[in-house]
């Protein structure tokens, strides 16, 4: 058994000008996952389900778990000296760890602290999903907005918790992408899944397709697509669609498959956000064979201008994504 702190120094020694912080900067994240993940897997027992009748920037109620799981994501990363600051979907503005210590940091980090919030209270899979960049702001110096609009391309590691009937553990730091299971007897992440690839092709697709008629023409032809009959592409494809970003996406990283969340009339911008939810996916899939991107353009090269700007999001099996993206161009 190798655990995911032993794999990351393993991993470090690959790189002789490695200097440790990205190494503790994981395990502050590899830390406060076990947190959380304590108190989901009693959130039926534990005064932790339900709204705090609050709602965030994005007009969104607030549960309980959101804030717990922003709170405890935010204090282990800012115990440590490899961050300088953080922005969450949870936090309005960015959040500058203001002491000398932090300062002098290396990185900013970008969270959902808790996705899939809709599915906390009915025990269905949630997770957290976490971006990293090198700053570009002087060090020394408090942490700025433009450490946190970077393109996707600039993230040094990225990954996410999926919090399911196990909890996994995902994530890259540009040489591919690795899943450890969380061993609750041990208190340890344990590699499950080594170096995982995509497949090209794949035979699930993940809508919500609630909102068909408010989708692109494009989208409904590609919808339409995957409902015909062909043997030779062995469609009807399958429908699933869990409403956690984290989970659909993990089952059809692993399976092949293909992620919808097109823009609407009522959100010409999608509902999913760049910084935290669709730059550190779009990272991963790429790392594993896949591929990300707004219908036109890659996720990855869009430059971002606000913090919690959001975009539309195809992601996954790469001919699936390349197919959906020639629908779109055809149909708009
Ligand atoms: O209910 P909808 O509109 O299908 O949206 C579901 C999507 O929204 C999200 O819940 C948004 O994430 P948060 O729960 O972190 O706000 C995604 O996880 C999920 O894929
Ligand atoms: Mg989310
Ligand atoms: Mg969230």
């Amino acid at each position: 058994m190798i655990t995911l702190g032993e794999f990351i120094v393993q991993k470090q020694a690959d790189f002789p000008e490695a200097t440790g912080e990205l190494t503790g900067l994981l395990s502050a994240i590899r830390l406060a996952a076990k947190v959380v993940n304590r108190e989901v897997n009693k959130a039926g027992l534990a005064d932790i389900t339900g709204s705090v009748g609050d709602t965030n920037i994005q007009g969104e109620d607030q549960q309980k778990l959101d804030v717990y799981a922003n709170e405890k994501f935010k204090a282990a990363l800012e115990a440590r000296g490899e961050v300088c600051g953080m922005a969450s979907e949870e936090e309005d503005d960015y959040v500058v760890f203001d002491s000398e210590v932090n300062h002098d940091a290396k990185y900013v980090v970008l969270i959902d602290p808790l996705d899939g919030s809709s599915n906390i209270d009915v025990n269905v899979s949630i997770g957290t999903i976490f971006s990293i960049y090198k700053r570009v702001s002087p060090r020394g110096t408090p942490v700025t907005l433009e450490d946190f609009l970077q393109p996707g391309k600039q993230q040094v590691a990225a990954g996410y918790v999926i919090y399911g009937s196990s909890t996994v553990l995902v994530y890259s730091t540009g040489h591919g992408v690795h899943g450890f299971t969380y061993d609750p007897s041990l208190g340890v992440f344990a590699l499950s899944h080594e170096d995982i690839r995509t497949p090209e092709d794949g035979v699930i697709y993940s809508i919500n397709e609630g909102n068909y008629i408010k989708f692109p023409d494009g989208v409904k032809m590609f919808i339409k697509y995957c409902q015909e009959e062909d043997d030779s592409t062995d469609r009807p494809y399958t429908a699933r669609y869990i409403g956690s970003l984290v989970a659909d996406f993990h089952r059809n990283l692993l399976k092949g498959g293909i992620y919808l969340y097109p823009s609407t009339m009522k959100n010409p911008n999608g509902k999913l956000r760049l910084l935290y939810e669709c730059n550190p996916i779009a990272y991963l899939v790429e790392q594993a064979g896949g591929r990300a991107s707004d219908g036109y353009q890659r996720i990855l090269d869009i430059k971002p201008t606000e913090l919690h700007q959001r975009t539309p999001f195809f992601v996954g099996s790469t001919n699936m994504v390349k197919t959906v993206e020639a629908l779109i161009l055809e149909f708009g």
